[in-house]
């Protein structure tokens, strides 16, 4: 009886002692339960409240109207690939479009040139004969040997033929722009470039040299707004900097040198995510940029239309006028966005003339500063590109917006090279932000989240440091 009142006991004992060890073990699983719910409630606050949510159903990242625009992200999107960009691919082709006069060699009125290019493709190649628009060939006295016109890369000393041909400005008014720093009226000191042969992409410009002009645009020219800031005027060149500078880092990272050795050239989207895209704001100035610009374009129609595109070559300059026609009539274009930008709220307070001065010193300093670009086809699409924002500026702002009645518009062929070609190159940028931008968000944001992105360096550079690139590429491959 004892013994059967014994065991009862030890099994009772047992049972208890095993549903006690139960209950810690169930206990435990609970705790840690709550912690992983609790962190996972965490993470979805603070990346709700970082705004960036990367919940699989959430595709679209930019959605709603473009800042200070009065068109939407999916329109521009949309309106870019099927009518935009397949238009503007064409017209950079033709002679009229590809045939850029630049003044390449300036002293820099800030500081002393200390090029840190270290590829050859940095260099600008010349026109070839061949290539040069009968109307754009200098007069046969001042011709040049045929060595001359090769590839003049590596050598900025070899001797250039500036001497321009007047007739290459027939029906076309020799005008200064405003808003840059160059004298666009004078040739001297001038040559021509065929944009074809000297694509914007990778040149291996890196270091001090092109960091202390960013910096020095940045911090002098065109500060950062704080984002209480009303006033349009004030983030406008800001914006077009952040914008242009966004599509110039996406050219770098979409044709970049991936292998020295083996000449292989390719994307680069690891660099195009770090320069860009983990960047919300840049990409929102990158369709800023690309709407301000197409608004100059639209509301200079009726000069763009009239304009004469010749080169001597007649079958393409009809092409030329005719895909110039198609753009800027575009019923899918003028349906969807019929206003891209609305210059006419602009400079509307007391200070608005000073305000515009004080916009259009910066803006020349920046064009100024186009001069000091240590690499030459960097200089060269530099100073294309400001020239081109110069010309929207120019149209937006320098002409009586109506009538044209007290300023008319005149536009040099040379302003309108670079305005178009300047559409083109956002065109491209956006284009390549709407293909890669979702498919990059989805692999990188989760291993770098958006405000150690845009906040700490630092913090990145540790995590770097731990390995976090190696994972990167891992998750690429
Ligand atoms: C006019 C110009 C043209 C150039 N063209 C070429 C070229 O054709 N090919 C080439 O290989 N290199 C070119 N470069 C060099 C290139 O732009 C970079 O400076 C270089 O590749 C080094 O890049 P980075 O990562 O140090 O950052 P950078 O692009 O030099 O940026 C410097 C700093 O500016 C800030 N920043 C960067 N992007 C933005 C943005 N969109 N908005 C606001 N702030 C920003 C960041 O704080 C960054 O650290 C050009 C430079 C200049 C000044």
């Amino acid at each position: 009886m004892v013994e059967a009142e014994d065991l009862k006991k030890r099994r009772r004992y047992a049972e208890e002692k095993k549903g006690g060890k139960r209950r810690w073990g169930l206990a435990a699983i609970g705790a840690v339960l709550v912690v992983l719910v609790a962190l996972a409630a965490s993470s979805k606050f603070s990346k709700s409240q970082n705004s960036s949510c990367f919940c699989p159903q959430d595709t679209r990242k930019y959605t709603g109207m473009v800042e200070d625009c009065c068109c939407d992200y999916e329109t521009v999107d949309s309106i870019n690939g099927a009518v935009l960009h397949p238009l503007l691919q064409e017209l950079v082709r033709t002679p009229f479009f590809r045939y850029f006069k630049v003044k390449l060699w300036c002293d820099c009125p800030f500081w002393p040139d200390d090029g840190m290019c270290k590829l050859r493709d940095c260099s600008v190649c010349e026109c070839p004969e061949t290539e040069f628009p009968e109307l754009f060939k200098k007069p046969s006295q001042y011709s040049l040997s045929s060595d001359d016109w090769k590839c003049q890369e590596g050598k900025p000393e070899a001797a250039v033929d500036r001497t321009l041909d007047t007739k290459v400005f027939r029906g076309w008014p020799e005008v200064d722009n405003p808003w840059t720093n160059d004298d666009e009226t004078d040739n001297s000191e001038m040559t021509y470039v065929n944009l074809l042969l000297n694509p914007e992409r990778y040149t291996g410009y890196t270091g001090e040299s092109a960091k202390r002009i960013w910096d020095a645009i940045y911090s002098e020219n065109c500060p950062k707004y704080t984002s209480g800031e009303f006033c349009p005027e004030k983030k406008v060149l800001y914006k077009l900097i952040s914008g242009l500078h966004a599509s110039i880092s996406i050219h770098i990272a979409s044709d970049y040198l991936l292998d020295e050795t083996k000449n292989l050239w390719g994307k680069n989207l690891d660099l195009m995510y770090d320069r860009v895209l983990r960047y919300p704001d840049r990409v929102r100035n990158l369709y800023f940029t690309f709407l301000f610009v197409l608004r100059a374009v639209t509301k200079a129609t009726k000069y763009l239309e009239q304009a004469e595109y010749d080169t001597g070559n007649p079958v393409e300059d009809l092409k030329a006028q005719s895909l110039m026609r198609q753009l800027l009539y575009n019923p899918k274009l003028q349906a969807a966005c019929p206003l891209p930008f609305d210059e006419a709220k602009m400079w509307q307070g007391q200070s608005g003339p000073e305000l515009k001065q004080q916009i259009q010193k910066q803006f020349r300093n920046i064009s100024a500063m186009m001069d000091c670009v240590g690499c030459e086809k960097c200089r060269l699409w530099g100073k294309l590109q400001v020239l081109g924002l110069g010309t929207a500026l120019k149209i937006l702002f320098s002409v009586d917006g109506n009538s044209h009645a007290n300023q008319p518009l005149q536009l040099q062929r040379n302003e309108v090279i670079a305005l178009l070609n300047l559409l083109n190159r956002l065109s491209e940028s956006v284009k390549f932000v709407q293909e890669e931008g979702p498919s990059m968000d989805n692999r990188m944001a989760p291993l770098l989240s958006e405000p150690l992105a845009q906040e700490s360096n630092s913090w990145r550079r540790v995590l770097e440091a731990v390995g976090l690139s190696s994972l990167k590429k891992k998750l690429q491959r």
